[in-house]
């Protein structure tokens, strides 16, 4: 039987709350455990005029739990710092959105979770408040110590991964190394072969530059870095096609066959990704211990008690996971 998959809603002003509301009013096969404060749920449930029964559970129950019918959400209590209204932001709620996710990957990490579907964190509130975030993905890599993971994003018919997350642009060009491209492609590989189905995969390798350099007259990092990294790779018979100009891969002329492409920073591959599903996206950490995917949204707080958030991408990371985590107990069993 699969383990409960903890959900963390995120900032508490966001819209994490409210989608995750709608889901458990909604209801679904999935049994999920909302990590967040019981207080914030019931108020924000009737901002939202949802009648949600809130069951609240402890780490002994979560082994017994099935999915809860329509109406109805489990949930692991952990108090807010103050006050929330949706849509206002509170550096004092920063410390509790990391206790939620310290307690959601403590769980993963001890296994009474089948793992994490994160919601919406809203990254600047986190750092006012003096506590350094980047990202779940980096937060998850250190709170984990694995050297290195890598963020996919989802969508139907196109996935992809990044060798570089939440970098200042100008940062960029120093942080592709052959290490750092070497781990990522391993880690993307190995995942797409485990958790995807794709027996020998294709990856698509994006320049850094324009025209991935115009043979070094736009840039250099693609002869003298990324170059040689994909050969080192090919030799060890990894299907890898590029690097390609970033403006012309994204089209069916590559893309039909291949498995992901890699981007090599943040904002070269998601607004591709997001223009192609955003709403029915996922984000997928690779090279963790355990399971977790996330939405491909913001915390919207212009949409917060609303009752407007499109709760398409928080069910796309929820099956997401739930099917990832059948293939690993199918394949462990
Ligand atoms: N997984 C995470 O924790 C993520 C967190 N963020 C954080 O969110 C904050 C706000 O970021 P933005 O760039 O404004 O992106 P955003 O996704 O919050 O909002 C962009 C636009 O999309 C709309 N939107 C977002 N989610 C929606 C939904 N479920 N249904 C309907 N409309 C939706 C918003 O109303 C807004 O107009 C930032 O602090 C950022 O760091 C952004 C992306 C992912
Ligand atoms: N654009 C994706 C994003 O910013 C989410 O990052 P993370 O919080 O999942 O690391």
């Amino acid at each position: 039987m699969i383990r409960p998959l903890a959900i963390t809603p995120g900032e508490p002003a966001g819209i994490g709350p409210d989608v995750v509301l709608q889901l458990a009013h909604a209801g679904g096969d999935i049994c999920v455990v909302a990590f967040a404060s019981a207080e914030l749920l019931a108020r924000r449930a009737e901002v939202l005029q949802l009648n949600i029964t809130l069951t609240l559970v402890s780490i002994e129950d979560f082994a017994t739990l099935s999915a809860a019918k329509p109406g109805n959400l489990y949930v692991y209590d952990i108090p807010l710092k103050t006050h929330c209204n949706a849509g206002e932001l509170s550096a004092l709620n920063a410390s509790y959105v990391l206790e939620t996710l310290d307690a959601a990957i403590d769980c993963a990490q001890n296994q009474h979770v089948a793992g994490i579907v994160t919601g919406p964190v809203h990254k600047s509130i986190i750092n006012d408040a003096g506590l350094p975030f980047t990202g779940h993905t980096e937060y998850l890599r250190d709170a984990c110590g694995v050297e290195d993971v890598v963020m996919m994003l989802a969508t139907e018919g196109l996935r992809v991964a990044l060798v570089t997350t939440h970098l200042p642009l100008a940062e960029v060009p120093s942080a592709i190394t052959p290490t750092k491209l070497h781990s990522t492609i391993a880690i993307l590989y190995a995942a797409l072969q485990q958790d995807f189905g794709c027996s020998q995969p294709k990856i698509l390798v994006s320049g850094l530059n324009p025209h991935a350099g115009e043979d070094g007259h736009l840039g250099r990092e693609e002869i003298d870095t990324i170059i040689p990294a994909l050969e080192k790779l090919r030799a060890m018979k990894l299907n890898l096609i590029g690097p390609l100009p970033a403006d012309t891969l994204f089209q069916p002329h590559y893309l039909d066959g291949a498995d992901a492409v890699l981007a090599m920073y943040h904002d070269q591959g998601l607004p591709v990704l997001k223009y192609k599903g955003f709403g029915n996206a996922v984000n997928i950490t690779l090279g963790l211990p355990f399971i977790r995917t996330s939405v491909d949204h913001g915390t919207a707080l212009d949409l917060a008690g609303t009752g407007h958030a499109n709760t398409g991408s928080l069910t796309t990371a929820l099956t997401t996971a739930y099917t990832m985590a059948m293939h690993r107990e199918k394949r462990y069993a």
